[in-house]
């Protein structure tokens, strides 16, 4: 679905930001593209969309130069763009409305049950979108990458300024996609999103790619094999932590009582760390 072969871009002559990025999403693949602020994720996505121009390297999407899609290639694509991209006078709905205006009849989705998918408060319909919270804008924004039913789906921060509840919500939305067979171009530094929905994830940082696997290869390659036992042993509590291959005979010490245990297996931000020498904020 998208190949990208030795990407470069610089907004400046004297500074170049994006420094030869190779790598290919499979059609159906949820790809997670991960780095810290500033390391050429927003601008790797508004290449791919068609939105920055002037780049090196080749970029091909569904089969096809980027430079040489049809004038249609937009109608395949949903965006949801880093900051909301609405019209802040106009209502949630009169919004969709005109973003839906510039698909073919036949490959919109219905706004009233997309908003409802959403969850978007039905007394915020009518307002101006300056109105809305974070979180209510952000799920127009979702609405507008989604109306036209895209191919590919392309999302910046999608989980940005929701709470909890509205951060499961989306990535129920996300996986709902996947199931339809969307493909998925996932832009964040929220490795909870990551390690959740992504079949495989790129890490970038200072414009270059430093990884590319499933997020479950990457911490089982660099995975310690320890877990963490915590007991209770004549009524006191105690924490172990021991090697994997010991719990073989049994657990290799007295006890009284399991109260859990848990994997020291690396996180996906651990990993995120050792392959770029930083943190992801
Ligand atoms: N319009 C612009 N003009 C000049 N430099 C820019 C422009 N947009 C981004 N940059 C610079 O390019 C680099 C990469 O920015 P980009 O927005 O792609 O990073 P990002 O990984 O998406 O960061 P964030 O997580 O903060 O969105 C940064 O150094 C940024 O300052």
């Amino acid at each position: 679905m998208i190949e990208v072969e030795n990407l470069t871009f610089s907004y400046q002559k004297q500074k170049q930001t994006l420094h030869g990025l190779t790598f290919s999403v499979a059609d159906g693949e949820i790809f997670g593209f991960l780095g810290p602020n500033g390391s050429g994720k927003s601008t790797t996505q508004k290449i791919l969309t068609g939105i920055l121009q002037g780049y090196g390297g080749n970029v091909r999407l569904f089969g096809k130069a980027l430079g040489s899609q049809q004038k249609n290639f937009r109608e395949k694509i949903g965006v949801l763009f880093e900051f909301p991209y609405l019209y802040t006078n106009l209502s949630a709905l009169d919004n969709l409305h005109y973003f839906a205006s510039f698909y073919p009849a036949d490959s919109r989705r219905d706004i009233n049950e997309l908003l409802e998918l959403l969850e978007f408060k039905k007394d915020f319909l009518k307002k101006p979108v300056s109105f809305c919270s974070k979180g209510m804008r952000q799920r127009v924004s979702m609405a507008r990458a989604l109306l036209n039913n895209p191919q590919l789906l392309f999302l910046d921060e999608p989980t940005s300024g929701l709470d909890p509840q509205g951060a499961v919500l989306f990535r129920g939305i996300i996986e709902e996609e996947r199931k339809k067979g969307t493909t998925v171009f996932l832009t964040t530094h929220n490795m909870m999103d990551a390690d959740l929905l992504c079949d495989r994830v790129a890490f970038i940082a200072d414009g270059e790619i430093k990884a590319i696997d499933t997020p479950k290869k990457l911490k089982e390659e660099n995975s310690n094999h320890q877990v963490e036992i915590n007991y209770v042993y004549q009524g006191k509590h105690g924490t172990a932590v021991i090697e994997m291959p010991e719990l073989k005979a049994g657990i290799p010490f007295p006890y009284d009582e399991i109260i859990s245990i848990h994997s020291k297996e690396p996180t996906l931000e651990d990993m995120f760390i050792q392959y770029t020498g930083r943190g992801l904020t």
